[in-house]
């Protein structure tokens, strides 16, 4: 069968290869050298990662890992895989798929590269950074890594990008749906948003207008030209968008949301949320559901960091129990997101002008 000319490339955070130190040194050495993640001047940014981070970090990060590490390899990419998998059922063998991380293996260059072995006539690659909400560490470093391998190899490509997702019906509906069973079959007392947290800093310097973000009351739900690089105010919107959907206002139980996953001594977004967890347990929840919202695929953030970690924190000041709801992983209503928005891209030409 003549192969499509339009790949889809599908990139996600990434995973250390195994949960041996040694290979979370090299994937943190990667990670957290991106200036869009510790974005503070090279030289320092060099200094704070190799002198205090890299000595400490892989052996505590590596246990973690160990915890939550299953028998086919890293729960991030072997659920892209499945991802993958089902969307290839779906729009047919034809199609080239591939998956990039943007840090650690297959990079981001072994997805491009894949895409044109599968098909060396590809004219354009339609790529999903698989990231709800835009951040200087999600979607905008995903972009610039895709643009340097673009321009290194396949500068003949037309490439176009998936902007943030958090407000599309179809995804909106497969998180809402994927946290409906744990809301309606688990007596819960709270369901809690928690969101992977960024510097405050960040958000400040993606304030496209210079004077919103974190600077006025309640920025995040006053309208602005902000709002489209605001990572706060697409997590509150993510979270507007799955109380609309789920009629959160009207049941037994509270919500809210948080930030989880701080690392060093800036300030990040508050609430944080691990004193959120045990702020309610210590004000009488006892059950508490928890959603990962930022993350498409279920990681060492959501298994270990709430599954593990915030369950005992809970626990321990007071709750009963904590549930942490799956991602959308591979759910069918998330897949069937995925099909429209590729299937828009490989449509002819002149239908999709
Ligand atoms: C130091 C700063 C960090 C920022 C800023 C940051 C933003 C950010 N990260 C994700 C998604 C994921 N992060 C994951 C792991 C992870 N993140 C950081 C640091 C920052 N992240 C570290 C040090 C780690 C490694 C964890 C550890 O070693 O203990 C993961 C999980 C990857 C996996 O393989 O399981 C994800 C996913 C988002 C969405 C985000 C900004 C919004
Ligand atoms: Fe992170
Ligand atoms: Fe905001």
């Amino acid at each position: 069968m003549e192969q499509s000319k339009t790949g889809i490339l599908l990139v996600n955070l990434g995973s250390p290869d195994s949960y041996e130190p040694a290979d979370l040194k090299v994937y943190l050495r990667e990670f957290l050298t991106d200036k869009r993640v510790i974005d503070f001047p090279t030289p320092i940014r060099k200094a704070l990662v190799e002198g205090i981070i890299l000595p400490i970090r892989p052996k505590e990060s590596a246990e973690a890992y160990e915890l939550i590490w299953w028998d086919e390899g890293s729960p991030l990419i072997v659920i892209t895989q499945r991802v993958i998998d089902k969307l290839q059922k779906r729009l047919g063998e034809q199609v080239p798929i591939a998956m990039g991380m943007r840090y650690g293996n297959p990079s981001i260059e072994a997805g491009f590269d894949e895409l044109m072995e599968k098909n060396p006539d590809l004219e354009r690659v339609f790529m999903v950074p698989l990231y709800p909400q835009y951040a200087m560490a999600t979607t905008e470093t995903v972009i610039e890594k895709a643009k340097e391998v673009w321009l290194k190899k396949y500068p003949h490509l037309e490439m176009i990008t998936k902007d943030a997702f958090y407000d599309d019906p179809q995804y909106v509906k497969a998180l809402g749906e994927s946290i409906r069973p744990y809301i309606e079959e688990h007596d819960i007392d709270h369901l809690m948003f928690s969101y992977h947290g960024v510097p405050e800093r960040h958000i400040k310097k993606r304030d496209i207008t210079g004077d919103h973000c974190l600077k006025c009351e309640d920025c995040c739900n006053v309208n602005s030209p902000a709002h489209t690089f605001c990572y706060r105010h697409q997590d509150v919107k993510t979270t507007q968008n799955v109380a609309e959907y789920l009629d959160l206002d009207n049941k037994d139980f509270s919500y809210s949301f948080a930030f989880q996953s701080k690392l060093g001594i800036d300030p990040w977004l508050t609430p944080a949320t691990d004193n959120e967890l045990v702020r309610l347990a210590e004000e009488g929840v006892k059950k508490v559901a928890v959603c990962c919202p930022a993350f498409i695929s279920d990681c060492i953030e959501t298994l270990e960091e709430i599954g593990i970690r915030g369950k005992e924190d809970f626990v321990e000041a007071g709750g009963d129990d904590l549930i942490l709801i799956p991602c959308v992983n591979d759910d069918d209503l998330w897949i069937d997101a995925l099909e429209t928005w590729c299937a828009d891209m490989l449509k002819p030409a002149e239908a999709v002008a």
